[in-house]
């Protein structure tokens, strides 16, 4: 007993030590990389131009972008008797390796939105956890589901499907209008955006006016430019197969492969098939006409891969269906704009290895949704903007908990010659091991039903001085408290870079939004 005491408080002096190290080295570090942002021009000027013959409408609200955020944006508002107007680059049902997995925090959003029926008749699989296996141990995270309704779990699904299902939903309403179209820019007078120039199915220029332009066209988004200042960073991509005639180790629940060089994942997206996402570390990817791929796959994966996929992962292979995708991180950085709102990724992103996405776009809808309900007209844009400020920090607990986990994790999961980061992934799978609060406290706060974001740091931290513990005793050498000291700094390294742009104050304190920001305006 004394002996654990003793790792405690040598650890917390390390961790203190680690922190301070850092932030001495990080000192006034930047990092100002954007190569997510297109070249194309994102606005366009309409002063004094003629608006007679063109298309204005009625409309309440543009949406731009009918995927996860756009579709189910355009039902809420439309229940709330807003007139809406969706103008989607292809109505057509996507079909693509993003968005799979709904975390039960997400479903509970849904269910909020009066949406839980898009994910019925789709096929979807309920997830009840997480499966993690690291050098042939594996371990089970259960979602801590006890508390709610029995249809409460995450939901795993064909991507298309369920958008399709919300495109329909959302067309029921008669006050809801889904055009095929592609927007090309903001229309901009005076400052406010007033609308937006698009391309129309016939390929005819057009343009739509409304108090209120919401942007939501994705992670490759070309309009948010003027928006927000998009800071995106690419640190890996997935790799997607489909895997058919086989049986998940642990059914209902997604896998999580801690490989070399980094994590594998595995999860139902319907009763036949099951997804598979490679991380490839890096911008690029081996290339798939030469083959490449291919070897890589079978040469560096297949190896790591649970055996009862063994041969289902060999088959997807050959069969040839192999897709990419970056994955992109970029925090929230708005600047708010009079007549316009940026959504879903468009807006936010963070790395997809704890399939956080969906979660935060459904959560931002529903406070998005209790700021506009009171407001009867949305025409005044300077004052609509100023009093939707308070939308920026009252999203903050969900969004930036499942941002910081996700791209925390991600570092943490990956391997690395770094002895003490290698240190820090066992010791985080041990953790989790450990179960009771150790394994459902994370799981909680990955999967949305948990969003704090302190016990998140108190969760990372814990992680990181159970591994010095577990260097120091039985007996401390001089080289195992060397790599405490270096776990300890460098687990701040990953976290409070991440903090530090997530926005310290508005996460850990978001109750100190201004009064005046939360009174609606007449
Ligand atoms: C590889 C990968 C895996 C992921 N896995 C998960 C997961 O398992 N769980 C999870 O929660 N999240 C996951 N995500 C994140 C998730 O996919 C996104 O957070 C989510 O799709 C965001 O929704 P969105 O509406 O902002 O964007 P999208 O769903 O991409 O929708 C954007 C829409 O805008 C349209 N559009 C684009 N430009 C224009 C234009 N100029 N004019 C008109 N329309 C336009 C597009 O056609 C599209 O329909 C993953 C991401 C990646 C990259």
């Amino acid at each position: 007993m004394e002996q654990y005491m003793l790792g405690t408080i040598l650890a917390t002096l390390l961790g203190i030590i680690g922190v301070y190290v850092f932030f001495l080295k990080k000192n006034g570090a930047k990092n100002n990389n954007d190569i997510g942002a297109s070249t194309t021009t994102t606005t366009t000027n309409i002063d004094g131009e003629c608006r007679s013959g063109e298309h204005s409408g009625n409309a309440d609200v543009i949406i731009v972008g009918a995927g996860v955020a756009g579709a189910a944006l355009a039902y809420t508002l439309g229940k709330d008797g807003r007139q809406i107007r969706v103008i989607e680059r292809d109505l057509t049902e996507p079909d693509r390796i993003v968005g799979e997995l709904l975390q039960p925090g997400g479903y509970l959003k849904l269910m909020e939105l009066g949406l839980e029926d898009c994910v019925e008749k789709i096929d979807a699989q309920r997830v009840f956890g997480y499966a993690l296996f690291k050098g042939g141990k594996n371990t089970r995270l259960s979602y801590p589901l006890e508390k709610f309704h029995s249809d409460v779990a995450g939901r795993s699904f064909h991507n298309g499907r369920f958008i399709q299902m919300m495109r329909e939903k959302a067309a029921t309403l008669p006050n809801v209008q889904l055009e095929q179209g592609s927007v090309t820019s903001l229309l901009e007078e005076k400052g406010a955006v007033k609308g937006v120039l698009f391309k129309n199915k016939s390929g005819e220029e057009t343009k739509a006016y409304a108090p209120l332009t919401i942007v939501c066209d994705g992670c490759f988004s070309n309009l948010r430019r003027t928006l927000c200042e998009p800071k995106v960073e690419v640190p890996s991509c997935f790799v997607g197969l489909i895997l058919e005639n086989c049986q998940l180790p642990y059914v209902n629940h997604g896998h999580v492969i801690l490989g070399d060089p980094s994590p594998v994942l595995f999860y139902q997206i319907s009763s036949t098939e099951v997804r598979c996402l490679v991380d490839v570390p890096g911008q690029k990817v081996p290339s798939i006409t030469s083959g490449e791929m291919a070897n890589y796959l079978k040469t560096m994966v297949a190896p790591q891969v649970p055996t009862e996929l063994h041969d289902a992962f060999i088959a997807a292979v050959d069969n040839g269906n192999i897709r990419t995708m970056p994955n992109r991180s970029m925090p929230a950085a708005p600047h708010p704009t009079p007549g316009a709102l940026l959504m879903g990724d468009a807006f936010n992103m963070r790395h997809p290895l704890t399939g956080g996405g969906m979660t935060v776009a459904l959560s931002d809808i529903v406070v998005l949704r209790n700021l506009l309900k009171p407001l009867r007209d949305l025409h005044d844009a300077p004052t609509l903007c100023k009093y939707l400020e308070c939308f920026y920090t009252l999203r903050k607990p969900v969004a930036s908990t499942i941002n910081t986990l996700a791209g925390a994790l991600y570092k943490v999961f990956s391997a690395s010659s770094d002895e003490a980061r290698t240190e820090m992934r066992q010791a985080c799978f041990d953790y989790l091991s450990l179960g009771g609060v150790f394994s459902t406290g994370p799981v909680a706060l990955l999967s949305g039903l948990n969003p704090r974001p302190l016990s998140l740091v108190c969760h990372f931290f814990a992680v990181a001085i159970y591994g010095v513990g577990r260097l120091l005793l039985p007996f401390p050498s001089p080289k195992r408290m060397w790599i405490g000291v270096r776990l300890i700094y460098s687990a701040s390294g990953i976290i409070f870079p991440i903090i530090k742009a997530e926005g310290f104050r508005q996460m850990f304190f978001p109750n100190t939004v201004p009064a005046y920001y939360r009174t609606p305006p007449e």
